[in-house]
Order: C-alpha cells, then sequence, then structure tokens
C-alpha cells in the first residue's frame, strides 16, 4: 500500500465502521492491469455490515472499476474479494446488487421490471404481487406501473433501479453515481431510498463526486486517487481536515498534479 493516509495508521487495511460487527466484505491486495496498464494498485479494505461506505476521487481514478471488482462483475488480476470471509463466487453475488448510473432497465414496463427481478430471486405469487406494489409505492411510481420503463424520465428510471435493485433484499448495495444527472428533488429522493435500506440492514457502497452527498450519506470515505488508496477516514473528517494532498486538491477545487 503506497502513500496511504488513514486515521489508524499501524491498521493494515481500512475498517468502514470501528467496531466488531461482520466484515462483510474484503479486499486483499486488489489491483487491476490491462494491457500492461496498472489501473488499481493494492487495494485493501473491509466492509463491515450496516456501514455506508462512500468512495470519492477525481475522474479515472479507478472508483468504478473498484465497485466493479467488488461486484463481481470482472475479475481481479491482483489481489482478492472475499465475501463474508471467503472468495466472492456466483452464490455469494445473489446477495449483492448493484445500481448504476445509467439505469439498466429492461424493454417492460416498470412492474414488469420489478416482477422480473423479484422472479429470479424466486418469489412468486401474491408475495411477488405484494413486494412489487411496496416497491413502486417506495419509489413514488405506483401511478406509473403500467408505463414502459424506457420511457421514464431520468430520476423515476433511477428510483425504479434502486427499488428493484432493493427489492431483491441484497446485504450490499454499491451504487455508482447514481443521482449523477438528476435534480434536486429526485436526488433527494435517492438518499431517503438509500437511508430507508442501510436503516433496514443493507450495507450501502456508494461512489460520488457530490460531496454534500458523500456528507448526507457516508459514514467512512475512501479517497482514490490514481488508482491507489490516497486516504482513507470518517467522511467527515475526510471532507473536513483531509489529510492527503490529492484529496485536499479536491476539496479545494484544484488539480492535483502528483511530484
Ligand atoms: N475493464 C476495463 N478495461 C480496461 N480499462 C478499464 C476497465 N475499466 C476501467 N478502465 C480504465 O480504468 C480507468 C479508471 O476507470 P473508472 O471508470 O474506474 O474511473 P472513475 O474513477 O470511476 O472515473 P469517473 O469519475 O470519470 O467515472 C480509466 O482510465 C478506464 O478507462
Amino acid at each position: 500500500m503506497r502513500n496511504l493516509v488513514q486515521d489508524t495508521p499501524s491498521a493494515p487495511s481500512i475498517t468502514a465502521m470501528p467496531d466488531a460487527r461482520e466484515v462483510l466484505l474484503e479486499t486483499r491486495g486488489l489491483g487491476f492491469e490491462t494491457n500492461g496498464h496498472r489501473l488499481l494498485f493494492d487495494v485493501d479494505l473491509k466492509i463491515r455490515r450496516g456501514s455506508r461506505t462512500v468512495i470519492m476521487g477525481p475522474n479515472g481514478a479507478g472508483k468504478s472499476l473498484l465497485l466493479r471488482l467488488m461486484h463481481g462483475l470482472i475479475s481481479p488480476t491482483h489481489g482478492d474479494v472475499l465475501w463474508r470471509g471467503h472468495a466472492l463466487n456466483k452464490t455469494g453475488r445473489k446477495d449483492q446488487a448493484m445500481v448504476f448510473q445509467r439505469p439498466v432497465l429492461l424493454r417492460r414496463s416498470a412492474k414488469a421490471n420489478l416482477k422480473f427481478a423479484l422472479g429470479v430471486r424466486g418469489e412468486k405469487g401474491e408475495k411477488r404481487n405484494g413486494l412489487i406494489q411496496k416497491a413502486l409505492a417506495a419509489a413514488g411510481l405506483s401511478h406509473l406501473a403500467n408505463r414502459p420503463a424506457r420511457v421514464l424520465s431520468g430520476g423515476e428510471q433511477q428510483r425504479l433501479a434502486t427499488v428493484r435493485a432493493l427489492a431483491c433484499q441484497p446485504d450490499i448495495l454499491f451504487l455508482d453515481e447514481p443521482t449523477a444527472s438528476l435534480d434536486p428533488t429526485s436526488t433527494a429522493a435517492i438518499e431517503q431510498l438509500i437511508l430507508e435500506a442501510n436503516a433496514n440492514g443493507i450495507t450501502i457502497v456508494l461512489v460520488t463526486h457530490d460531496a454534500g452527498q458523500a456528507s448526507r450519506l457516508g459514514q467512512e470515505l475512501i479517497f482514490l486517487q490514481d488508482g491507489e488508496i490516497a486516504e482513507t477516514g470518517p467522511a467527515q473528517r475526510v471532507l473536513k481536515i483531509p489529510r492527503s494532498a490529492p484529496a485536499r486538491a479536491l476539496r479545494d477545487g484544484q488539480l492535483y498534479v502528483k511530484n
């Protein structure tokens, strides 16, 4: 691990919550290389059950890549992703869900998108119908249940994608800039869904460029720069009093130039 600023410098890895709760996900020496280029280096972190972790950093820092590696969408070229202490596999991935910046929705109605996702989880009949109604209501989309998902507005689509992910009752929800193109009202609605999900025990890992959102949602913050963790710590501290030069540069709206 290089140039890492931590609140607890002696710790071998960051801990999303400083208590004894179960470590849901751990990365050890995680890295990714392609065509001779190393894009992610030596990422060691622990995400504890019930925590909310925010990942920040400039464009191209490797935030989405890290999220996709943690979710098993791509395989690391270096190191490991452990889920509940074991190598992440297909079974472990069923307990995880991810919401992307551009929602990936089926060419079906809003309701049918939920029906399909719940069907994959093995939900059927009345129970499934109940869960669909609940999810539509949570997203404020009950009146648009039969509208094709792909003609919904950006904010409506993102709310649908979020409740669809949550309807599957994942243990962890990864969100990659879920409100990047949304207005303040839609952003607030998504943040509310995230906080409610977390209050119900779902662990949150979120990538954002929005310091306000990081402050509202984050407990722990990971700051990435050039594929490396530059700094980790409690979100409020890292946002207000960053210790690493890259995080300071971002706070001050300056371009970070490596010496
Ligand atoms: N599967 C891949 N194969 C090759 N290169 C990749 C892959 N995934 C990411 N990259 C490259 O890795 C770098 C980091 O990409 P990533 O999308 O993780 O950045 P980011 O921090 O999320 O940036 P942004 O804030 O712009 O979304 C980029 O240069 C990108 O082109």
